[in-house]
């Protein structure tokens, strides 16, 4: 028997993905696994973070232009970061039994926006180069008012200019949605925004190669 308040979120996201391709998800992850990944960001310091990049080639100046939160990777020799990268190896064995998605990895990292940060509109995959199938978002602010800014905007896959929801990254908000759909940008944020982010990966990679390298 499957414990059903474990499914239960799995499952609103397979029909949320299965009906539009995203899901936004306020209060449905464990409080237990919240609270791990706070008390972990809680431990980090700002020499656990590194800026962000868009590709390996980008220089630092262009970078900053189009990007400017500051990552952390998580890794399950962590005690605390495993608990979320276990609750997600869950997630990815349930949509792969419901939507038969072939989700083989996952790969998640915090981000830190400092005031002023921000993220310009983007896609977290491209077409064809399938590498990126499916990104996760979860917020980890308490008390986010419409002042501090730091929206998830999302756009219409159809016309990028049409604004399609609006996200407030308020504590344990979960965004999942298909990466070469939807264009989506972060907003100016006003004060410190914390999120984990994160990617479902098909295994395309020929002769143990990965692909594409992180
Ligand atoms: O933090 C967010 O709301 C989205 C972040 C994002 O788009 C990304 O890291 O690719
Ligand atoms: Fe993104």
């Amino acid at each position: 028997m499957l414990d059903l308040d474990l499914t239960f979120p799995f499952e609103k996201i397979a029909q949320d993905l299965q009906s539009t391709g995203i899901s936004i998800l306020p209060n449905f992850i464990g409080s237990e696994i919240l609270s791990k990944l706070e008390i972990r960001l809680a431990e980090l310091t700002s020499s656990d973070f590194k800026q962000a990049g868009i590709g390996r080639l980008t220089e630092h100046e262009q970078n900053q232009k189009i990007r400017r939160d500051k990552i952390h990777w998580l890794d399950a020799n962590n005690e605390l970061e495993a608990a979320w990268l276990d609750n997600m190896a869950e997630l990815k064995t349930y949509l792969n039994r419901r939507l038969f998605m072939g989700l083989f990895s996952y790969e998640s990292h915090f981000a830190v926006y400092p005031p002023g940060a921000f993220y310009k509109k983007h896609v977290d995959a491209f077409k064809g180069k399938a590498n990126r199938v499916l990104t996760t978002v979860l917020y980890l602010n308490q008390s986010w008012s419409a002042k501090d800014g730091g929206e998830l905007m999302v756009y219409n896959p159809n016309n990028h200019e049409q604004i399609l929801t609006t996200v407030t990254p308020s504590y344990g908000t979960l965004v999942t949605f298909l990466s070469d759909e939807f264009p989506h940008e972060v907003l100016v944020a006003n004060k410190k925004r914390y999120s984990v982010a994160g990617w479902f990966r098909v295994n395309t990679s020929i002769n143990h190669a990965i692909d594409p390298p992180r």
